[in-house]
């Protein structure tokens, strides 16, 4: 699949499942389910469209908590290797998410520009808890001073595809996360 446009495997499907049972791990600690019956109680998971949809139904899978799930879908990349600047909202969320506990899921931080907006734009809307789990991390995004509390894997600056994140909408469906040969976008 895809002969000669990966150029080496970054983190395998296995690494990406052991990384993702020890944040579902730490993640039930910070929340532990309520006791009141209500559901608004529950964890509620907010997956970014479209890179993050691998990540959620297998970080959702793994938790050992009830969560619900909502979705957004945003967009700053389109067919680039890096970020257009400007983020626009394809789909907005369905409920509101005031008073609830909320946690974005990411694939990846890379600039920082879509996590910084969607915070913001998240925050606005009163949750009780707003905080983040991401996948991977690129070194700019440390520099951007976001707070990020769970992390699966700091990488490095390099354009990495697969396990939902894409170049030109390829290469989501594949099961680990793998380096780019430049030669698929400088040609
Ligand atoms: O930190 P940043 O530099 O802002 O980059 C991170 C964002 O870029 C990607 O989304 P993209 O715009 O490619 O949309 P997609 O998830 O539909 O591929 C990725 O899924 C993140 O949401
Ligand atoms: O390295 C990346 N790969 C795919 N999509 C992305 N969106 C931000 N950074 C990346
Ligand atoms: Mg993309």
């Amino acid at each position: 699949m895809y002969d000669g446009d990966i150029a080496s495997v970054l983190i395998s499907e296995e690494q990406i499942n052991q990384r993702t049972a020890e944040l579902a791990e730490i993640l039930a600690k910070r929340y532990p389910p309520s006791t009141d019956g209500d559901p608004d109680s529950d964890l509620l998971l907010i997956g970014v469209l479209k890179g993050a949809m691998m990540f959620m139904t297998d970080l959702a899978r793994a938790l050992p908590i009830p969560t619900q799930m909502e979705f957004m879908a945003v967009s700053s990349y389109g067919s680039s290797t890096s970020s257009s600047g400007v983020v626009r909202i394809l789909k907005d969320l369905d409920r509101d998410i005031a008073d609830r506990n909320v946690l974005i899921v990411e694939d990846i931080i890379d600039s920082g520009l879509t996590l910084s907006w969607l915070m913001r734009n998240l925050a606005s809307r009163n949750p009780r808890s707003l905080e983040v789990c991401t996948l991977l991390r690129k070194p700019d995004a440390v520099r951007a001073d976001l707070e990020v509390a769970n992390v699966g894997f700091d990488i490095p600056n390099e354009f990495v595809v697969g396990y939902g994140l894409d170049f030109a909408e390829r290469y989501r469906d594949l099961p680990y996360i793998g380096l780019l040969d430049p030669k698929v976008y400088s040609s």
